[in-house]
């Protein structure tokens, strides 16, 4: 059984349908990335399998007793409210200062247990609520948009630290990224969304399909890409409407159940 799956979900929002018959599960040990455009309803789709936001069809299924850790795109927290790390890792639930030791050390904060919040880097907040996620000891690991506004070497290591976790506590990781570079060389499965799924697949199968090819690119060329088939929709119509689906061929190793 999968850890988590959505099976044919819709999401409507202040009366507008953001999500379509959207299909999606998540194994063991995996890494699976959500890319979109802007308004693709990708941080929806997260927030929807987190529980966080109704469906309006289908379902949402967790495995019995799941230990998710959810990374928000955006910390809700006044930055102007000094408050240590190790504080910060001791909400809502008090964590023994060994814990909180051994988890920034895994994140590459060691010994940032006193710094003050409001003065780390973007990286470095990132690493730190990344330690809070890891502290349930997640079987599964959602993250929305992590490295943004990360530079590219901040970026690049964040991804290797996520492969790393990945590799030694076995959890799966769903997590939402902009970046189809970092996506190619750090996922086993690509989801491409815009309302509704346009096309998934491995990275490797996909990469070397010829639909890939006209829907991203290659390389660092991938961003123009999307961007390119982001346009290629009718947004007016909404998301379910004015798509042509017949124009992304199918031919990647689906993982529909
Ligand atoms: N609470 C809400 N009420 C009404 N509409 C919403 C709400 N939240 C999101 N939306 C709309 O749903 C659509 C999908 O939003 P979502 O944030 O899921 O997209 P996204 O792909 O994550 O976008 P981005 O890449 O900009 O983060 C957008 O058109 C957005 O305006």
């Amino acid at each position: 059984m999968s850890l988590i799956s959505a099976d044919h979900i819709c999401v409507r929002l202040g009366g507008e349908e953001v999500l379509h018959d959207v299909s999606l599960r998540l194994e063991p040990g995996e890494i699976v990335t959500v890319v979109g455009p802007n308004g693709s309803g990708k941080s929806t789709l997260l927030r929807a399998m987190l529980g966080i936001v109704p469906v309006a069809g289908g379902r949402v299924t967790r495995a019995a007793g799941l230990r998710l850790g959810y990374v928000p795109q955006k910390l809700m927290i006044d930055r102007s409210m000094p408050i240590s790390v190790r504080r910060f890792l001791s909400l809502p639930l008090r964590v023994g200062a060994a814990d909180v030791a051994a988890v920034l050390a895994r994140v590459g904060m060691e010994g940032q247990q006193e710094a003050q919040l409001t003065a780390l880097s973007g990286g470095q907040l990132q690493r730190v609520l990344l330690a809070r996620a890891l502290l349930g000891r997640p079987q599964v690991l959602m993250l929305d948009e992590p490295t943004q506004g990360l530079d590219q070497p901040g970026e690049a290591a964040f991804y290797r630290l996520i492969e790393e976790v990945r590799t030694e506590t076995g959890c799966a990781v769903l997590m939402v990224s902009h970046d189809l570079h970092v996506v190619m060389a750090a996922s086993d499965r690509v989801i491409c969304l815009n309302g509704h799924v346009c096309c998934e697949g491995a990275p490797h199968v996909v990469s070397t399909a010829p639909e890939y090819r006209a829907l991203f690119g290659l390389g660092t060329r991938g961003a123009l890409a999307l961007y390119r088939h982001e346009h290629d929709h009718d947004h007016n119509a909404g998301p379910d409407h004015g798509h042509d689906h017949h124009h992304h061929p199918h031919t990647h190793d689906h993982h529909h159940a």
